[in-house]
């Protein structure tokens, strides 16, 4: 099923009272995290806990991702063999390799084929914050053909890189550039590293924009109070939904004139312009405002 995915909210994996209102969030997609957001101390209960939640809480068809620990721990190897027996729609890989993707893919697969799952339907989810995952993110992603999407660590980039993190953050151009380009050619979505200042209203704001106009297709959210700003921005304005319809519109009466080209109140519009009207219609409809 193809479902916008313009937010991913991250729940710390530990936290009761915050899983248990997920669903009615408002998130595209919510991450409970079972790794940096949980002490070493907590591994164990907070999986526990997300395994407890999958297999009886209602989250309205909301999807689930779990952020498991790194597989070169015990912990990693234990959330996917205790995670993947209650099916959540996809699991993160923390700090991606191509290894770790297919080494997950290949556990889920045994998991699967034991339960009786139809096989494939657990996606992956790389995270994309080291210097070795941003120059290999083409491979990571075609580790694994449950590869359904990105998502950008900026703080743990920028740690791995020795650069420091701005609020401009000119130091990740280059990261949101490459990730969003190899996702589009590998026609996968591409999400952007959460804002951890909730008090900066306007910087949160430009950052969206900064994302999404480098073609990042959604951003990651820490907090429910993000979720309808970054859906406002990344879903296209009244204003881009009209033209496009105009150009739908117009492209079928020049068709019937055997046209591939025409001029749209005074502008040309050819196949490129009747692309972007299409992408943004099926944005559009995919986020329910057409
Ligand atoms: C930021 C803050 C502490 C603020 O707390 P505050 O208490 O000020 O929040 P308030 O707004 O006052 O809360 C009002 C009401 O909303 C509820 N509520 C809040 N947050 C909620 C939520 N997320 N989900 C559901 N419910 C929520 C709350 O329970 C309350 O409910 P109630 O009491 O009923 O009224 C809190 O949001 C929070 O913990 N966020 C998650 C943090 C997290 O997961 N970080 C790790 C993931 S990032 C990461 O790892 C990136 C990366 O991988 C990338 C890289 O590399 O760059 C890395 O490595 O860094
Ligand atoms: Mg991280």
């Amino acid at each position: 099923m193809e479902r916008p995915r313009r937010t991913m909210l991250f729940i710390p994996g530990n936290n009761p009272n915050m899983i248990q209102n997920a669903g009615i969030l408002g998130a595209d997609s919510i991450i409970l995290d079972l790794e940096d957001a949980v002490s070493i101390t907590e591994k164990d209960a907070a999986r526990l806990l997300v395994k407890n939640a999958l297999e009886d809480l209602d989250f309205y068809g909301t999807e689930i991702v779990v952020r498991i620990n790194p597989l070169s721990s015990d912990f990693g190897i234990k959330d996917i063999e205790e995670i993947a027996r209650v099916q959540p729609d996809a699991l993160m890989v923390t700090k991606a390799t191509e290894e770790d993707v297919q080494k997950s893919c290949e556990m889920l697969t045994k998991i699967e084929k034991e339960q009786g799952f139809e096989l494939g339907n657990i996606k992956l989810f790389p995270l994309i914050e080291t210097a070795y995952g941003l120059e290999n993110v083409y491979n990571i992603i075609k580790s694994s053909e449950r590869v359904i999407g990105v998502l950008l660590g900026a703080e743990d980039l920028t740690a791995d890189l020795g650069v420091k993190r701005t609020a401009g953050g000119k130091e990740i151009f280059y990261a949101r550039s490459k990730i969003a380009v190899t996702c589009k050619a590998c026609r996968i979505d591409a999400i952007d590293t959460p804002f951890a200042d909730m008090n900066d209203r306007e910087g949160f704001i430009k950052d969206i924009f900064t994302a999404k106009s480098l073609g990042m297709t959604g951003k990651a959210a820490i907090n429910p109070r993000q979720i309808d700003t970054i859906h406002e921005i990344f879903a296209p304005s009244e204003d881009e939904i009209k033209y496009a319809q105009a150009v739908i519109n117009a492209m079928k009466e020049a068709e019937k004139q055997g046209k591939g080209v025409f001029s749209l109140d005074g502008k040309m519009v050819d196949a490129p312009i009747i692309m972007r009207a299409q992408n943004v219609l099926k944005k559009a409809k995919l986020a329910g405002l057409v």
